[in-house]
């Protein structure tokens, strides 16, 4: 084919997989509508036959919601599509556009400077010409260990992305480089150079950590309480436009207790501001600082879709996947998040596109400037001073098109226009986190700026190339995992529950699928409600032998663990295309139904208050330190429960409680000799104990550091206990 018209992406829809995701929907329809009229039929019983009204109910209720839950779900089976781009028939690289890389870093404690250095230099030596890349650094934290490690970085990268362009190195992040033997080149000066550079590498971590230690007795610096800094990080390069290095910048905005600092949304929004004075490329790469470039071409890629004529002027961001590098062969935590990136993502870019999913995306610039595509940047100057803020030198580079030359000024000027837009007070009264950048109403602030880019027209695009073009760091400890897991229900429920919610603000302006795929994620979290009702009235009913389920003899009661069986069925097809062992089922069923009665519920009431104006958000960054114990139990899959009693004690109850249920309910049926009657109980319990293996081996046999302590299991049995009273003033 000509070079000219080659189209630079394809779009491949499967047709197999959505015929099959569409019979299998139809099926479970079926049997879920059969379920609901057998517990709609308690109303046509004799009264004398019902089960107890209140059990009855919630019971209803839950599977009522969880129909509802499955009934969103689909929207993201109903027409996945993948791509692929041809990044190599793009035009020339002095006709690419520029791009800006935003990285945001909060706390150099939580956030190992050294791993924050390594995702910078990666960035910095992705392919693309390095005039028209340009790295940046929010350092929320103001921290000189950040400002120190950054001149390093660039020190080193004068070395490392020639040694990178040489040999075409794929794996630029220099860490990652170093650890693996693997990619080898037959070139004679490789390996005396790869020394060369590896040594050189080891300085530039001595001199970090030497650097830490000096400043041991604290730097004087308070994370939430300090002023504006900026520097352009330049070394002794040469001239602008054949610049050989992309342009490094420094940027920590002024901090203070008194002013709400929106945490991610608020950073990025201001370098979305710094960067407009510096280099005010038309895209920009967000990455967070645990989240490294692990291949070189994800620009281009990115760019095979902004610079398609045909689709881009809609096209706010593509997505990639995030990918994370310390997952074990036996993820038991789900920590890779493995159904949003291997299928709800590819379903919604079959309906206008996937969500922004924190880090890993290319944005165009404009998307978050503008109303909707093709709406114009406001005209009037008084109008937009209002909503972009009083800053001259901002609305002129908002309107400037690419017409002028960057850097325009000197670094003197840039700095005082920089403080301004970055001071703590500049977005009062104007529209930023309201309507322009990135959004503060929810924490999630990703999930909810791409909603409301979805709503004004915008679209998007997921790729997902084989090699994983970035690679994170994910949470791998129970605790890390249900903290961030509490602020991410706390920003879902932010979006489900407010005056947002998909189903209600989404389908006059989207689609009713997309609204759907919205509305799934927005009321992800209140799968508490089917997981409570099932984890406490069943046991409670077997424990007291009054049953809910219907008995064996009865018609209905097929229904039952067919339509169990097909959602489990559907679940293991899906863990299985996508290349993971069965035994990847069973740990996301475990982990969902952990999270279900604890983070979902914090979080949740958290998301409430918030709303309801009784609490303040906030947002507790993820530990990227790792514990070497707590590493190794991760990887030989053994459970580390070393976090609060607030999360272990409802686990802990519950499971007690369905061990209570269930042998109960075994010696009864011994005894009686009757199995009909309660046979569903039983068996759903004991669903539930084997799905709980880890927690009673944790609560019982283990005696090391990641157990459950003692008195937490005493704290639970006492849990279990007031539960089982309470039902016998129930059921008695
Ligand atoms: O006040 C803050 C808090 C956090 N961050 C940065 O935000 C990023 C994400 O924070 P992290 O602690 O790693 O949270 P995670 O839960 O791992 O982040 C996930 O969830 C976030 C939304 O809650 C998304 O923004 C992220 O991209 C996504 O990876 C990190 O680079 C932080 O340095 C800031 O810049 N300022
Ligand atoms: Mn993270």
């Amino acid at each position: 084919m000509d070079e000219q018209t080659a189209p630079f992406h394809h779009c491949h829809v499967s047709t197999k997989t959505i015929l099959f995701n569409r019979c299998f929907m139809s099926l479970n329809a079926l049997l879920l509508s059969f379920l609901l009229f057998y517990r709609s039929s308690f109303f046509l019983s004799s009264p004398a036959g019902r089960p107890p009204a209140f059990a009855w109910a919630v019971v209803s209720f839950g599977e009522l919601f969880l129909a509802f839950q499955w009934v969103l779900n689909q929207a993201f089976r109903w027409r996945p599509i993948r791509r692929t781009a041809f990044p190599d028939r793009l035009p020339e690289p002095h006709l690419l556009p520029s791009v800006d890389v935003f990285i945001c870093t909060a706390d150099p404690d939580m956030e190992p400077t050294i791993d924050v250095m390594n995702t910078i230099v990666s960035a910095m030596a992705l392919d693309y010409p390095p005039g028209k890349l340009n790295v940046y650094l929010s350092d929320d934290g103001g921290s000189p260990r950040t400002l120190n490690g950054m001149r390093e970085a660039y020190e080193f990268a004068r070395a490392w992305l020639p040694f990178c362009r040489k040999y075409s190195v794929r794996t630029i992040c220099p860490k990652a480089y170093f650890k693996d033997e693997g990619e080898g080149c037959d070139h004679p000066e490789y390996a005396s150079e790869r020394k060369k550079i590896e040594e050189r590498y080891d300085l530039f971590e001595d001199n970090i950590t030497k650097f830490k230690d000096r400043s041991r007795g604290g730097s004087g610096v308070d994370g939430r309480n300090h002023p504006f800094n900026l520097e352009i990080i330049n070394g002794q390069s040469g001239g602008v436009q054949q610049r050989d290095m992309p342009l490094l910048v420094y940027v920590a905005r002024e901090k203070r207790p008194s002013h709400h600092h929106n945490f991610k949304a608020g950073a990025l929004n201001v370098l979305i501001r710094v960067s407009a004075l510096i280099s005010n490329s038309p895209y920009f790469l967000v990455l967070d600082c645990d989240m490294r470039c692990d291949d070189p071409s994800s620009v281009k890629q990115a760019m095979c879709f902004h610079m398609d004529k045909k689709i881009n002027s809609s096209l706010a961001f593509v997505q990639f996947p995030q990918r994370f590098h310390n997952i074990s062969k036996n993820d038991i935590y789900d920590s890779q998040i493995r159904s949003v990136f291997t299928i709800s993502w590819f379903g919604m870019d079959g309906l206008r596109g996937p969500v922004i999913s924190g880090t890993c995306f290319y944005m165009k610039r404009e998307s978050l400037l503008r109303r909707g595509p093709g709406d114009p940047l406001i005209n009037e100057i008084k109008e937009l001073r209002k909503t972009f803020g009083l800053s001259n030198e901002l609305v002129q580079r908002l309107r400037a098109d690419g017409s002028i030359q960057y850097p325009a000024e000197d670094s003197s000027t840039i700095l005082e226009d920089a403080k301004v837009l970055a001071s703590c007070e500049y977005e009062t009264d104007t529209k930023w986190g309201k309507q322009v950048g990135f959004l503060y109403h929810s924490v999630v602030e990703d999930v909810f700026t791409s909603f409301n880019l979805h709503c004004r027209g915008w679209t998007s695009v997921y790729l997902s190339p084989q090699r994983p073009q970035f690679l994170g760091t994910s949470t791998i400890c129970l605790n890390d995992l249900l903290v961030q897991g509490t602020r991410w229900s706390c920003g879902l429920i932010e979006l489900g529950l407010s005056g947002f919610c998909p189903l209600i603000y989404g389908p006059t302006r989207m689609s009713i699928l997309q609204s759907m795929c919205y509305a799934e994620l927005g009321f992800f979290p209140l799968a508490l409600i089917p997981v409570i009702c099932f984890a406490v009235i069943p046991p409670l009913c077997l424990f007291y032998g009054v049953p809910i389920y219907p008995m064996v003899w009865d018609p209905c009661f097929i229904v039952f663990p067919l339509a169990f069986s097909m959602l489990i069925l559907k679940h293991l097809i899906e863990v299985l295309s996508s290349g993971h062992p069965a035994q990847t089922c069973i740990n996301e069923m475990r982990i969902s139904m952990i999270k279900s009665v604890t983070c979902h519920v914090y979080g949740t009431v958290n998301g409430i208050l918030k709303l309801l104006g009784l609490r303040k958000s906030t947002f507790v960054p993820t530990n990227k330190v790792s514990d070497d114990e707590q590493l190794k139990r991760y990887e030989i899959r053994v459970f580390d429960f070393q976090t609060s009693p607030m999360f272990l004690v409802p686990v802990g109850s519950l499971v007690m409680l369905n061990i209570a249920a269930f042998v109960v309910g075994i010696c009864r049926a011994i005894l009686q000799g009757d199995w009909n009657r309660m046979f569903l109980h039983i068996m759903l319990s004991a669903f539930v104990l084997i799905m709980s293996y880890p927690v009673i081996e944790g609560m019982t046999v283990r005696k090391d550091k990641g157990r459950i302590a003692p008195s937490v299991t005493r704290l639970s049995a006492l849990v279990c206990v007031a539960i089982l009273v309470s039902g016998w003033f129930y059921f008695a």
